[in-house]
């Protein structure tokens, strides 16, 4: 990936043309009410665009015509190789407009365009051709036969799925969701994060453009109480998957329960430890390691290693190799390919953040926030209670907890209300696999920090999942329910014997 200069890039962002409307059935159309929101560049505080701002009536349209598209079977009963095909044309669709998109990314965001450009972007892609791939390998078995009988279980789409989505990989979460989504044949009513609409309702648009039929992808912009609960509450959705706040996630589990129980599929918060033992070998990788989980994407990742819980004896040296890799996560523009912490999502959440700077005793790096932006930071906590130590800061802020040995570092690791992912740092294979599986987290990674990747599930253990999986072919099972057809192969005799 070759990356342009900051100059070209504001020049590619002067050019953009940004889409405004809700995408339903096929094409863009103002909200009923005709109102609209503005979306706004955190960097500059300028205004991007205004964007249809929808409510239940708009819900109500988009689930009537995503309902149409699945029962009259245009998608979910298209050969499975043609459904692969549009997927496939949306991945190149979308390979070719992959600047753009970068770009409007990074303006709506926040996010660094080199993060937008090497990984959000080409991430989406792979992972709506992953899923593509999958359509005609996984679905349906044959049940073991028998002389009279055999069996079939069909995995049929679920139907109308709703999804709501956060704002801190735009693109790459909707990529999660309706890659599975579309691949089993469902329709989706996608509401987005009101901070990020932008591409989302330009994917919308190249999906149209790559063959997908009218209806079956529906996008409905707004605020979580118009848009968002009313999906909730739908009685014609069949399944919700949400990604966001263990707060507003619970809020799904009550909207089903008071509705039409449907399905709901949570991916939530999370307090993510990195577990760091004294036999841990090369503490400058363990470093590396720490400060890309704790600040990649400014910390704005819910599997962020927001939590340091690190043996005595090794402790000095390392926040000593962590402060040295941290320096060279520079704050800026975001449209500038040299930044690596660009700027957090909206003034809101910003204030969130410096918050709990304010909170901190104990500052050992960082702690520099203006207008928006704030610099990797390191904050040592006298112990687990600590609300730094215990609270979804969601901004580039590690919070370091000293430990004496192995039992305390698993027992403070696990505790928490979260478990989405942990990591521990150590030589020892037995400590490690002991430590592995002692984790209370969905991901635990052994001598390094990350999400696993498209093969592998992700979600929460405790407060931080629930329902279902993201990524894998694990993601199909929530899009998809279960049919056993058995079929009878006894003639009469053996029946009149029966
Ligand atoms: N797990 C993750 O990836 C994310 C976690 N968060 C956490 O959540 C905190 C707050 O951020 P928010 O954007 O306010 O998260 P949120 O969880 O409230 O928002 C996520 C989505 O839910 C929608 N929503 C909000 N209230 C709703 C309601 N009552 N009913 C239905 N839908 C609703 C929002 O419009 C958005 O589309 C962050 O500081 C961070 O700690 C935020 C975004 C992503
Ligand atoms: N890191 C991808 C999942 C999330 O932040 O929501």
């Amino acid at each position: 990936m070759t990356l342009l200069t900051q100059n070209e890039y504001k020049a590619i962002a002067a050019d953009l043309d940004m889409p405004t409307g809700a995408f339903i059935d096929g094409k863009f159309r103002p909200a009923a009410s005709g109102a609209t929101f503005a979306t706004t560049n955190p960097a500059t505080g300028e205004e991007l665009a205004r964007i249809a701002s929808c409510d239940a009536a708009d819900v109500d349209l988009a689930v009537e015509k995503a309902r149409e598209a699945f029962d009259d079977g245009r998608w979910s009963r298209m050969h499975p190789s043609e459904r692969k095909d549009v997927l496939i044309r949306l991945c190149k669709l979308i390979t070719r407009n992959a600047r753009d998109l970068a770009v409007m990314e990074s303006l709506d965001s926040g996010k660094t365009i080199y993060d937008c450009e090497t990984v959000d972007i080409p991430e989406t892609i792979h992972c709506l051709k992953w899923h593509a791939e999958a359509i005609d390998k996984i679905y349906d078995q044959v049940s073991p036969p028998s002389d009279d009988h055999i069996a079939m279980v069909l995995r049929e789409p679920i139907g109308v799925v709703g999804l709501v989505m956060p704002w801190n990989f735009p693109l790459l979460m909707l990529a999660w969701k309706i890659g599975p989504a579309l691949a089993a044949g469902c329709s989706v009513v996608v509401k987005p994060a009101e901070e990020t609409t932008l591409t989302t309702l330009r994917l919308a648009e190249l999906a149209s453009e790559a063959g997908l039929p009218r209806g079956v992808l529906n996008i409905v912009p707004g605020g979580g109480a118009e848009v968002g609960e009313p999906i909730g509450r739908h009685m014609d959705i069949d399944m919700v998957s949400f990604t966001g706040s263990t707060v507003t996630g619970k809020k799904f589990l009550t909207y089903s329960g008071e509705s039409n129980a449907k399905e709901v599929v949570l991916e939530m918060g999370g307090k993510n430890p990195a577990v760091v033992m004294d036999d841990a070998e090369n503490l400058d990788r363990v470093a590396d390691h720490i400060v890309n989980g704790a600040f990649w994407n400014m910390g704005e990742n819910c599997s962020a290693a927001s939590r340091l819980i690190v043996h005595k004896d090794v402790k000095d040296e390392l926040l000593m190799r962590i402060a040295h890799h941290a320096k060279q996560w520079n704050v800026g523009d975001p449209l500038d390919p040299e930044t690596r912490l660009g700027a957090l999502v909206s003034k809101a959440h910003y204030n969130k953040v410096c918050s709990y700077l304010e909170q901190a005793d104990n500052i050992v790096l960082g702690g520099k926030a203006d207008n928006g932006f704030v610099e990797a930071t390191v904050v040592e906590v006298s112990d687990n209670t600590d609300t730094l130590a215990r609270e979804e800061i969601f901004g580039p802020v590690l919070s370091v907890i000293e430990v004496s040995g192995f039992d305390e570092a698993i027992l403070m690791a696990n505790d928490t209300e979260y478990g989405l992912c942990a990591s521990i740092f150590t030589a020892n294979v037995k400590r490690a696999i002991r430590g592995a599986r002692a984790l209370r987290a969905g991901t635990v990674t052994v001598n390094s920090f990350g999400e696993g990747d498209i093969t592998t599930p992700f979600g929460g253990y405790k407060q931080s999942g629930f329902g279902g999986r993201d990524n894998s072919v694990h993601a199909h099972d929530q899009y998809t329910q279960l049919k056993t057809m058995w079929i009878d192969l006894a003639d009469d005799a053996d029946e009149a014997v029966d």
